[in-house]
């Protein structure tokens, strides 16, 4: 068993839970109830390189991370700091984290926010919708094909706009096949948990030019940034460096001013 299904079995059996306590007409009244979703595209099509800065408890590679009391102030100190987006880590067992994060982290920045899980169901898509999420991770690697199609299918219709990560160049045509039009590479394996910055230079060519690219993981400091966008990254996706820095918001300031290097001007238009 992988680290990777031993967490899907993990949230199947949450989701179980959840499913017998609130149904799926309740999360679509509430749902109905949130502003419209925030649209991330733009501000990841615009000239230079995104931040999409990440509130992350814990994980299973390295365990505890940071003690978070507060994710909405930790999130508003992203958003000053420059941030496009916040995400927002819900998977509780591995994770530590919760919807609540995400409904506190909605309630008090103004940018998008992604619900980061480990979705295989629409029902969890109701749920980040229900919660005011306006972006939702989709892991091609958790996915059967059909299930992926109609699940980036299904976000669409709920309002949300679905990352579809992948890991390798397979899965690149995978989430091609499915009309991914932002895709996330991440450099962590999530079967074995290695992190190989490599990953992106490698996976990404294989990306259209027409679809937005996200680097994910692994996210030192402002020379990984500008090495990512070297090989064409659109947006960066940190956790770790900004739970664990002394001073988030000035640390996802320097990551954003990274990715406005005027060397980096050329690799900036997606089509
Ligand atoms: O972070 C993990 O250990 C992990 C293990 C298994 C599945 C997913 C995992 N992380 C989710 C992510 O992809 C990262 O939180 C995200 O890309 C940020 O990564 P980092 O900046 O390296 O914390």
């Amino acid at each position: 068993m992988t680290v990777l299904d031993d967490i899907l079995a993990g949230v199947a059996r949450d989701l179980e839970a959840r499913m017998a306590r609130v149904s799926i007409d309740e999360l679509k009244e509430r749902a109905a109830r949130q502003n419209p979703a925030l649209d991330p595209m733009p501000a990841f099509r615009a000239d230079g390189v995104s931040v999409i800065a990440e509130v992350k408890r814990a994980s299973p590679s390295k365990g505890d991370l940071a003690t978070i009391s507060d994710p909405a102030a930790l999130a508003v100190d992203y958003a000053t700091g420059g941030a496009a987006t916040i995400s927002v880590l819900t998977e509780e067992r591995r994770f530590n984290g919760s919807l609540d994060d995400l409904r506190s982290v909605r309630a008090a920045v103004d940018i998008p926010v992604l619900r980061k899980d480990f979705i295989t169901t629409s029902y969890q898509l109701w749920e980040a919708r229900a919660a005011g999420a306006d972006m939702a991770l989709l892991i091609v690697a958790a996915l059967e094909q059909p299930a992926l199609e109609s699940l980036i299918e299904r976000a669409r219709s709920i309002g949300l706009t679905p990352l579809v990560e992948v890991h390798d160049e397979e899965e690149v045509e995978r989430a091609v096949a499915a009309d991914a039009d932002l895709i996330g590479v991440n450099a962590r394996d999530l079967k074995t948990l290695e992190v190989d910055r490599g990953t992106f230079a490698r996976v990404a060519p294989k990306i259209p030019d027409s679809v937005v690219k996200v680097a994910e993981s692994g996210v030192r400091g402002p020379h990984d940034v500008i090495e990512y966008a070297r090989f064409g990254a659109n947006v960066v996706l940190v956790g770790e460096t900004l739970v664990r820095g002394e001073n988030p918001r000035q640390t996802v300031a320097d990551l954003v001013a990274a990715g406005q290097h005027p060397a980096l001007q050329h690799r900036w238009h997606v089509s």
